[in-house]
């Protein structure tokens, strides 16, 4: 008999299953008329107030209606109609101001209504210059699309390339931070952008500033040039050279807050202090107990100072919960903190600028600078973390003397409203005796305190703009160190040594005669090698020049230099003392120890060196190639002088070839495929020495583990970390696979440190044995863990 047949396979009931599809095709092809009609008819200078009145497609309308979005920004309304017209924007406007969905929703709907699919391929980049910013582009991003079936992929590292690599070529949008792009458009076969419609750059004028300049430019040669290009900031470059780099077509340029009286919203309230140096934390510390139900994000110049400052409040417990963020914390750590801080009603969370820019924590009602910012633009990006959308917020700024008339000058050029406030002398709470007692108890904390000075001096000797450090009294007195200073309980020492500092007298401080009894800790060695006879810095291999603890921000402060720049002095043959501090103009480097960089004066083009962390790369001969230019084929004549090919060849000959378009695309076919065969190989050879690594490793592992005994083993002085020893994170990529090992000894050692401690006894073998490493194995997750455990 035969089997019945499944009803709904028979031939009545598939006709209603057709008609569906076709009806919903049919419909899907009206509506697409529909919006593309009412596009074009669209006149971009009306001024429209809701999302609605836009010609938006239904999945982008709900994506919007289920976020609750339904009036339009100023800026949304005036570069959207422009952006869904296909036009290229460089839009501006003021911190909060919703910039976010004036380049999500063109990039949703101009792929929408080019009906893109899975097999269209890569249709939009976002670029971020921070990972955060692109983890918070990417949540709107599917907050607003999630009723649209393209599929969208974050792209920021932190996971490995290979997983990366697999999904990426399924990708129709894609939010990514330059480097990690840049490195898959080299490496990653499946990622084909030749059909890009959209390159959007949030934050665009940091992307485009120096730090990115190279990676930025790599990006573009790899994508098509018909396309559209939107650029949005709060402080946006109108620099032709920079629009002509991205290969922009007649942009509309929609400039929010030009004609506005001021650059910052106007919820905002602004106020300085001029809080000399050595009062900055007790100023800090007072700040934050007369404000302990607030949320509170203090900005500061480096790491190292954001460390220090944590680790010292954090010990003295004020009373609300602090939280710390650099960028040379492990990326899931990151995470954590911005979650957390995001989460928090009340807390303080100290960091570099890596959150300055574009990270919308709800509710902050205070930004604090600690330190002064580098230029008026990063000052309105980091207020712009309080006071978004309509919000209330206060701002702070801390001033030292010697800052303010630059500073004020500047942000009145920017249009940025400032007053001028006084501490209330009854709250002036002072910690300095509670910190002179920690550090002499706590070697780590005052080792931080150390290095929070150095790297402080070094973003002073860094500072692109000389203006804000007026004459050479000022310099020296800035030069001091705050967290030095700190250790001496004496102010009137303090202010006797400065004094005496001026009229070149040698002082003995109460802290220097400290210093000097010798064998007192473990640090003794090194303040004498960080300070010299007459108390100038000296540098010692690696140290202030070496010690490199820059986040990608941190690379904006940096001067260019351009390679086989004479006056640098630079010496390619010496790595170990190599620099990123680079030499006032024309002057030698500041504090002793050369800057080196590559020299390449044969590269097609100048390469611009402006980090320790790209030096390095650049070293790698595979990156070098990219700056040489394209190779030439040579023929040698019987004189052994070289000749172009074409020089030598019968021009008869050639032509018997075939044409010269013929001839030249098989060429390339046969390269390519030489290529391809010599990729595979490559790639062969590539996995077989990681598994030999990875061997090896476990191999060293298990000896490891069969010669422990159990005990921990605190270490002496010799195995103490170097604090001369670089950190730049040149193997941070390495240490990320390794499990970090904890000292028993560092029990409020945060993980970073304790990276970096890894890092400095790996490097100085010399001074230790096998036996004396830590012997306490945790995992990351462990370490990461303990550190938010130890949080006031
Ligand atoms: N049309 C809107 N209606 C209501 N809220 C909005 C609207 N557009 C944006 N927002 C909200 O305003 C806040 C700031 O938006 P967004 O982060 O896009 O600002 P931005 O201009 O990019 O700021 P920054 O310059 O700091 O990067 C966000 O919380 C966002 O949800």
């Amino acid at each position: 008999m035969a089997p019945a047949k499944d009803p709904r396979h028979t031939k009545a009931a598939r006709k209603p299953i057709e008609n569906n599809r076709t009806l919903k095709r049919k419909r899907n092809e009206t509506e697409l008329s529909t919006i593309t009609q009412r596009v074009e008819e669209l006149d971009p200078k009306v001024r429209l107030e809701t999302f609605s009145e836009l010609p938006l497609s239904d999945p982008t309308s709900s994506g919007l209606a289920a976020s609750h979005f339904k009036s339009l920004t100023d800026i949304q309304s005036r570069s959207i109609p422009y952006a869904l017209k296909g036009r290229d924007i460089l839009g501006a406007a003021k911190t909060g101001s919703g910039k976010t969905l004036a380049f999500l929703i063109p990039v949703l709907e101009n792929l929408y209504r080019k009906n893109w699919t899975e097999y269209d391929g890569l249709g939009a980049i976002v670029l971020s210059p921070t990972r955060e910013l692109a983890i918070q582009i990417f949540e709107v991003l599917r907050k607003v699309g999630r009723y649209h079936t393209f599929s969208a992929g974050l792209v920021i590292g932190g996971k490995s390339l290979k997983e990366e690599q697999e999904r990426l070529g399924r990708m129709n949008i894609l939010v990514c931070t330059p480097g990690r792009m840049l490195q898959h458009l080299d490496q990653t076969a499946e990622l084909d952008v030749y059909n890009l419609q959209m390159l959007v750059l949030d934050e665009a004028d940091r992307i485009m500033d120096m730090g990115f300049q190279q990676t930025v430019d790599a990006i573009v040669e790899h994508l098509p040039k018909t396309r559209q290009t939107l650029l949005f900031s709060a402080t946006q470059t109108k620099k032709v050279s920079d629009l002509a780099r991205l290969s922009l077509q007649d942009p509309e340029y929609v400039a929010v807050h030009e004609a506005a009286a001021s650059a910052t919203p106007s919820t905002l309230q602004q106020h300085y202090i001029i809080t000399p140096l050595p009062e900055k934390l007790d100023t800090l510390f007072s700040f934050i107990r007369s404000n302990l139900k607030s949320k509170t994000i203090v900005f500061m110049s480096s790491g190292k100072q954001v460390r220090f400052v944590y680790e010292s409040l954090r010990h003295l417990q004020p009373g609300i919960p602090l939280l710390h963020l650099h960028g040379r914390q492990k990326q899931g750590g990151r995470l954590d903190i911005t979650t957390r801080f995001a989460n928090s009603k009340y807390a303080v969370l100290f960091s570099t600028d890596v959150a300055a820019r574009g990270l919308d924590f709800p509710a902050v009602d205070w930004v604090i600078q600690l330190d002064c910012p580098e230029d008026a633009d990063t000052y309105i990006h980091r207020v712009g973390r309080t006071a978004r959308y309509e919000r209330n917020g206060r701002a702070v700024l801390f001033l030292d003397p010697s800052e303010e008339e630059g500073m004020l000058k500047r942000l009145e050029q920017k249009k940025v409203p400032i007053e001028r406030i006084n501490v209330k002398a009854k709250k002036q709470q002072s910690v300095k005796d509670q910190l002179q007692n920690m550090c002499f108890k706590d070697p780590e904390l005052k080792y931080l305190g150390q290095k929070a000075f150095i790297s402080y001096v070094k973003s002073i000797h860094v500072q692109k703009d000389k203006e804000f450090i007026k004459g050479e009294d000022s310099k020296l007195q800035k030069n001091q160190p705050r967290a030095l200073r700190y250790m001496s309980s004496d102010d009137s020492d303090e202010e006797e040594g400065e004094k005496k500092t001026k009229t070149k007298e040698v002082v003995r401080t109460k802290y220097d005669r400290m210093f000097e009894r010798r064998n007192q800790d473990v640090l003794a060695d090194h303040y004498s090698k960080l300070i010299n006879d007459d108390g100038t810095m000296v540098d010692q291999g690696n140290g202030i020049n070496g010690d490199a603890d820059e986040d990608e921000d941190f690379l904006s402060v940096k001067r260019r230099f351009t390679a086989g720049d004479d006056a640098l002095g630079g010496d390619d043959s010496d790595d170990s003392s190599s620099s990123d501090v680079p030499a006032a103009d024309g002057d030698k480097p500041k504090f002793g120890g050369e800057v080196k960089v590559v020299k390449l004066s044969d590269a097609a083009e100048p390469l611009i060196i402006d980090s320790k962390r790209r030096e390095k790369l650049l070293r790698s001969k595979k990156k070098l190639l990219k700056y040489k230019g394209n190779s030439t084929k040579l023929i040698y004549d019987d004189d052994g002088v070289a000749h172009e090919v074409y020089e030598l060849q019968d021009e008869d000959k050639f032509r018997a070839g075939g044409d010269a378009q013929t001839q030249r695309a098989k060429f390339l076919e046969t390269e390519a495929e030489r290529n391809r065969v010599a990729d595979i190989e490559d790639k062969e050879l590539a996995k077989q020495k990681k598994r030999e690594k990875k061997e090896k490793r476990k191999a060293k592992e298990r000896a490891l583990a069969e010669g422990e005994d159990g005990v921990a083993v605190l270490a002496g002085d010799e195995e103490f970390i170097d604090p001369f020893q670089s950190d730049d994170g040149s193997d941070a990529e390495s240490a990320d696979e390794e499990v970090p090992k904890l000292s028993k000894h560092m029990k409020h050692v945060s993980v970073e440190e304790e990276e970096d401690s890894r890092k400095s006894k790996r490097s100085k073998k010399s001074h230790k044995t096998e036996s004396k490493e830590p012997l306490e194995v945790n995992t990351l997750e462990d370490l990461e863990a303990l550190a938010t455990g130890l949080l006031a």
